[in-house]
């Protein structure tokens, strides 16, 4: 088993906590609330922002010119292609997109962008892969999961949504992570692909607390929403 299979393995019981979380189930029923929507978008759309300038990080810590090569294409598409998923959300929803733009983070997007910004300013290039690797890979097997469960056609509302993250490029995003993951495994010590082990973890584990975070429209604590 190599590097990636086994961390797969190790966070199984996280990706199925994913699989059943009402809010992803909520896409496969096509029926979530407009706010848990809204909620989501917001915080998604600068969760891709970060995600972009992290990929900028793992760029210039490349020396391998395909890894830069690669970073380079992964920024063209979280850029130009990732939008779509979002624009399908909103237009369920009524809601203009760029009303849904520029807002500030929850608690939980917040802690999840500075996890990965942490490893990706401290860590190795395998400990930042670490990081961002759960993003795509769960994202591909909530897609499957969901078109094995509801067989979703062209009359679903969120058949776009579904297709995006099932489609070739998520799964080539994913390969082409794991591919890097466990090369550099090979090459780092035990103790440097514990590292690699945690950040894959926790970025699972707050990939759970995202889809959290939008379905309960989580919000920092303040007088004024009187949640104290
Ligand atoms: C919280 C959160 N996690 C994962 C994704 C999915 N995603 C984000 S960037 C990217 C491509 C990576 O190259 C993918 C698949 C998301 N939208 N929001």
């Amino acid at each position: 088993m190599n590097f990636s299979e086994q961390l797969r393995k190790e966070n199984d019981d996280l990706f199925q906590m994913i699989f059943a979380h009402p809010f992803v189930q909520g896409v496969g029923k096509g029926d979530i609330s407009k706010e848990a929507l809204a909620h989501y978008i917001k915080a998604d759309y600068e969760y891709l922002n970060a995600f972009m300038q992290i990929y900028g990080i793992a760029l210039s810590k490349s020396q391998d010119r395909e890894d830069i090569a690669y970073f380079f294409d992964q920024i063209k598409f979280v850029l130009h292609d990732e939008i779509h998923p979002h624009r399908n959300f909103c237009e369920h929803i009524g809601v203009e997109y760029e009303a849904l733009q520029g807002h500030s983070l929850p608690p939980t997007a917040d802690h999840y962008i500075k996890h990965m910004m942490y490893h990706a300013q401290m860590g190795s290039s395998g400990e930042i892969i670490g990081a961002l690797l759960p993003c795509p890979w769960t994202y591909l097997e909530i897609g499957k999961k969901l078109v094995e469960q509801y067989q979703p056609d062209e009359s679903h509302p969120f058949y776009d949504w579904i297709t995006f993250y099932t489609g070739e490029e998520i799964e080539h995003t994913t390969n082409e992570l794991r591919t890097r993951l466990d090369r550099f495994a090979k090459q780092s010590s035990l103790e440097e692909q514990e590292k690699m082990k945690e950040a894959f973890r926790k970025s699972c584990q707050l990939e759970l607390k995202f889809w959290e975070m939008a379905y309960t429209c989580e919000e920092w604590p303040s007088a004024e929403k009187g949640n104290r």
